[in-house]
Formats: C-alpha cells, structure tokens, sequence
C-alpha cells in the first residue's frame, strides 16, 4: 500500500523538476526562520528522490500527506471502501491533517524532509539492543497472573487485525509464556472483535524484489507463526471474546479449549479474497467438524454462530456475553491450580487428536 503511495507521492512531485543535491544548509536556515519558500519544498521533493534507504511506511503515508495538503490544501475526497486499501491508507493519512494551512503543511515537509535526511544517514550508528520495543509489545497486551499468561490483541481500532508486527510479537509472547511459570496460556482480544484476521495491508506493502519476494517472505512468516502454536507446549485456551475472521479462526484447530461469548462469530472469507485456507484448517477443521461442514465454511465461506462453532465441535463452551469473562476467568483460574503432570495429558491428548 505504501509503497505504491510512495510511488505516486513522487510521481507527484512536478516532472520538470531535475533531481539536484540537496541544500541541506540552506534548509536549516529556513527552519530557523520557520516559513519554506516554494524553493525549499521544491528542494525538499528532489531530496526525497536522492535517499538512500526506505524511511518506511508510516513516513512514506506522512509525505504523501503533507505533499497533498501543501499543494491541494484540505482533503476533501470521498472515503474509500475499506477493500480499497491503498487509496483508503492514502485518504487517511491526508484527511487526519484536517485544515492545516498549506503553508505549515509545506513548512512540516520540508522539516520531515529535512530530518529523515540527517536521521537516515546516521541510523547505522544506533547501538543494537537499545530498541524500546526489545522488552514491551507494542500490539500486544501481555500479563501472568494466578498461573495464567494471558495474551491479548491489542488494535481494538482495527478490530485487532494482525499485521506484520502483530504475527511477530504473537510469536515472542508464546515464545516467552512457554518458558515462563504459567501454567496455562490464554488468548483474547481487546475491544468488541478477537481479530478480524489477516490485516488486509500487509499484502500491499511490496519490497524492492516485488510480488514474488512479497510471497515468498508471507509463507515464510506464516509457517513460522502456525509453527508456534503447533509446537506450544502447555494448555492453550481461546477466549473468542467477539467476532473471528479469518487465520484467527482457522488456528483455533490448533488450541487445546476455546470459549466463546454468544457474540462471537466465526469467518473464514477465504474464496472471497482468492486465498486458500491455512493455519492446518483443511486438516483440523476435518477432523474437528467432517468434511461437509468443514467445506461450508472453508469452501463456502458459511459464517458460524457461537453456537453453530460449539455445536461442530470447534467451540468447547458458550457463555452469555454479560457473564462471559467472569465465568470463563474463574473457570480458568480453577484450571490453573491443578498439577503439574496436565503437561503429559495434553501431550497425549493432542497425539490421539492427530492419530484418531
Ligand atoms: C504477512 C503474513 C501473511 C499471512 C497470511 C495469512 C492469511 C490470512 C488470511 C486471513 O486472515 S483472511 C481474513 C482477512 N480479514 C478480512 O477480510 C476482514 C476485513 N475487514 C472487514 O471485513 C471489516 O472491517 C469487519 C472486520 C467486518 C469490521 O467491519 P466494521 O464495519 O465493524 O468496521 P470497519 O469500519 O470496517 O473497521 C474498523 C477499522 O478497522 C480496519 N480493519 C478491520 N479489519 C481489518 C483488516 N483485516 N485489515 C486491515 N484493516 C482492518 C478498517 O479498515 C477500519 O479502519 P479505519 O477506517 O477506522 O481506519
């Protein structure tokens, strides 16, 4: 999505304009002075052309942005659907700027230019290990309490889609709460949804080798994630506290109980967006529910009740939405406190799973 953002923005950029080395000095003076001149933005446009590496996506949308808002002023374009992503990422990021001058806006790009120049040429210096987010989550809530490591999705504006840092993070958390002294290991979100899946801009953000490197590094990652539930080795429990849509649902074969709130609904879209099922679904969800019912809503993209899910076996219980997590939170407690030989059960359990 940025990328093509990124693309356009310098498309954008005024066509007679040749690329010319950046008055970097210059800039600074203006800075100091606090207005840019038509010079300086025209300046700062040929120098976002000359940078060596990918500011990213965040700050390629922020450009684009202030670009818009500099030359256009406000935005004042219909919003697109939320399938178009790229136009909807671009019309976001320019209408957040709501009725900043032209001039500041043109004076912020500049600044931003100005300070991606410095910032990008010096980032090699940062010392390894002193990344804020080597210890914290930054999509994730994580606590361990009464024997519970309970993880939690935390876009509740995005309906806790799963981006790219997102899959990450899950990965370290299970990583961690396999090693830590919890006893059972919980996953939820925050907000009125689970997860609403797969968070659909992570298939738009194209890398330099192109859509093949693009798929090639998903499959990669996908194994990988799908690889840690597998592999996890303590009771796994679900807590579906809202709507499920896609690899949210599909991964759910994969835990040892689900509990869902009678709020919770269960889609996996897959034919819809010309995807394939993952997560082991076309395995686990055969086994869990047959065939029939499997193809409904793999094939089909049928969505589930939270009873019609219990009723196929890929829920363990349903509980009224306004007593939800008081029950399933004293009922998991409870489970927390048994020995510790549950660990051998659930190996056992989980290999009559596979086998029978
Ligand atoms: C890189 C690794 C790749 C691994 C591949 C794994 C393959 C996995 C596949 C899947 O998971 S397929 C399923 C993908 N998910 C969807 O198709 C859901 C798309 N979203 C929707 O249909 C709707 O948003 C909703 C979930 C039904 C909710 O609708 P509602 O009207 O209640 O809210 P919205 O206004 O639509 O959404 C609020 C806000 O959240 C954003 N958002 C919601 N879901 C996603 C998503 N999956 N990806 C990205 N963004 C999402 C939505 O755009 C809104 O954002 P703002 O407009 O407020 O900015």
């Amino acid at each position: 999505m940025a990328n093509a953002a990124w693309r356009l923005a310098q498309r954008s950029c005024p066509s007679h304009l040749q690329v010319i080395s950046f008055p970097v000095v210059q800039l600074h003076m203006n800075r100091t002075a606090m207005r840019a001149s038509q010079k300086d933005f025209e300046n700062a446009m040929n120098q976002v052309k000359l940078l060596k590496k990918d500011p990213g996506n965040e700050v390629k949308l922020k450009l684009y942005a202030l670009y818009k808002q500099a030359t256009e002023g406000p935005c004042n374009m219909p919003k697109p659907g939320v399938f178009d992503l790229i136009n909807k990422a671009k019309w976001d990021a320019w209408n957040t700027l709501g009725s900043l001058p032209k001039e500041t806006a043109r004076q912020n790009y500049v600044d931003l230019v100005s300070s991606l120049s410095s910032s990008l040429e010096s980032s090699s210096q940062v010392e390894p290990g002193t990344d804020r987010k080597s210890t914290g989550y930054e999509t994730l809530m994580v606590t361990s309490e009464d024997g519970i490591t309970k993880i939690t999705l935390n876009r509740p504006a995005k309906k806790n889609a799963i981006n790219v840092e997102m899959y990450h993070e899950i990965m370290r958390a299970l990583k961690a709460a396999s090693k830590d002294d919890s006893s059972i290991t919980v996953l939820t979100g925050n907000g009125d949804y689970y997860s609403s899946g797969n968070d659909l801009t992570n298939f738009t953000d194209i890398p330099p080798g192109g859509v093949e490197e693009k798929a090639k590094n998903s499959a990669i990652l996908l194994r990988e994630f799908v690889g840690c539930f597998i592999d996890f080795p303590k009771p796994l429990i679900a807590v579906v506290n809202g709507p499920a849509v896609g690899i949210s649902v599909t991964i759910l074969g994969l835990f040892d109980a689900v509990y869902a709130s009678d709020r919770a609904t269960f889609h996996t879209p897959f034919s819809h967006l010309g995807q394939s099922p993952e997560g082991c679904s076309s395995y686990t969800f055969l086994k869990i529910m047959g065939p029939a019912k499997a193809t409904e809503m793999l094939v089909f993209g049928k969505k589930l009740t939270a009873g019609e899910a219990c009723a196929q076996g890929l829920v363990t219980e349903v509980f009224p939405d306004s007593t939800f997590q008081k029950e399933v939170w004293t009922r998991l407690k409870a489970f927390a406190k048994l020995p510790p030989n549950v660990s051998i059960h659930l190996l056992l359990l989980r290999t009559l799973k596979i086998i029978s």
